[in-house]
């Protein structure tokens, strides 16, 4: 699987880095679960997450997202395969690991009546590796980083949808974190708490913490990750930089807008172009290697009246449609 070079299908011939990690903050080597009823929820996923990425793991719902992320949690014991993190094999490096690692995967459960800080202090104490004296100042430093500083004191219940998945990230940001791992952070929040956690998310990054999140939300991938690994029932279809897999997926068309589509379609086909598609005022084709301008000049040649010519590349939408078969909500 091609990661560090650019973005590859899966099944490309680079090897997988080695499952101590290195430069990896996870790395996994054909993780695979099936569930007692029978269920393949995951499928020989090979995961290599750069560290100090923005990683987004991406995939429509049921495709295996939050079972790999229980499994790499040690929430869920894989049926095969290995895997690492923070550079300790596990499952046997999991106490080892754990403690750099914060993780949102189900949302934790805060009491509405006590305040942001009182909540934080009740997770503080449930940790048994936290050192009790210095709890104060691992939660001012928690509160500081989400930006609660000044709503730490109000109650839970009165906190914004947004306020509240902040607070959740301060829960697992109680000790300094080499990995973050968040579950669908922004499920179910309203535009403005979307857009508070996907900065926060970008300001995690830039202190140099890895930030491994999942979404079935291609432009909240795209406007937060730079990289991206792409799941399609429980197996991983494409992984690498976002910009390269947008590079790789995307084949540039010719676009003619013209009266004359019948006409255009023929001259293009004759021309040797492949993926001729004729629409409602348009006709599309695969660019090829004949330089664009030459196409433009034989349409005229042919009396092909063009109103409009360029080359487009499909959308990273698009190319993700391709990989999984399925639509993306765009909408982040
Ligand atoms: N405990 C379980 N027992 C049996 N099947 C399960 C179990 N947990 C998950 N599955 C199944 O495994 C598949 C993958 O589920 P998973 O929750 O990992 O997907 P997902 O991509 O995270 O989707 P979503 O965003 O909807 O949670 C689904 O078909 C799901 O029904």
């Amino acid at each position: 699987m091609g990661t560090r070079a650019g973005a590859s299908r899966k099944d490309a011939a680079a090897p997988p880095p080695s499952p101590e990690g290195g430069a990896h903050a996870v790395v996994t080597t054909g993780l695979t679960k099936r569930f007692r009823g029978g269920q393949l929820a995951v499928d020989g996923v090979g995961l290599a997450v750069p560290r100090g990425s923005v990683y987004g793991f991406l995939g429509p719902n049921g495709s295996g997202k939050t079972t790999t992320i229980r499994m790499l949690l040690g929430l869920v014991t894989p049926t095969s395969g290995a895997w690492s993190l923070l550079g300790a094999p596990m499952p046997g490096g999991l106490a080892r690991a754990l403690p750099r690692v914060g993780a949102l995967v189900e949302g934790p459960a805060f009491y509405p009546y006590l305040s942001g800080e009182a909540n934080l202090r009740r997770f503080d104490a449930a940790d048994p590796g936290a050192d009790p004296r210095t709890a104060r100042a691992r939660i001012g430093a928690a509160l500081e980083r989400v930006g609660l500083t000044a709503a730490a004191g109000k109650r839970y219940r009165a906190y914004s949808l947004g306020m509240r998945q902040r607070l959740a990230i301060a829960a697992a940001l109680l000790g300094p974190r080499e990995l973050l791992v968040l579950d669908e952070p922004t499920n179910g929040l309203d535009p403005q708490g979307t857009r508070e956690v996907r900065t926060l998310i970008r300001e995690i990054a830039e202190d140099g913490t890895t930030v491994f999140v999942s979404s079935h939300l291609l432009g909240e991938v795209e406007q937060m990750c730079g990289h991206v690994g792409v799941m399609r029932a429980g197996r991983l279809v494409a992984q690498g930089p976002v910009a390269a897999l947008r590079e790789a997926g995307a084949a540039p068309r010719l676009r003619v807008e013209t009266p004359d589509v019948a006409v255009a379609a023929a001259a293009l086909s004759r021309a040797g172009l492949d993926g001729v598609r004729a629409g409602d005022g348009e006709v599309t084709a695969h660019a090829g290697e004949e330089p664009p301008e030459r196409i433009c000049a034989l349409l005229v040649g042919e009396g092909v009246a063009v109103r409009g010519f360029g080359v487009v590349r499909p959308t990273l939408e698009e190319v993700f449609v391709g990989l999984t078969g399925e639509g993306f909500d765009v909408e982040a």
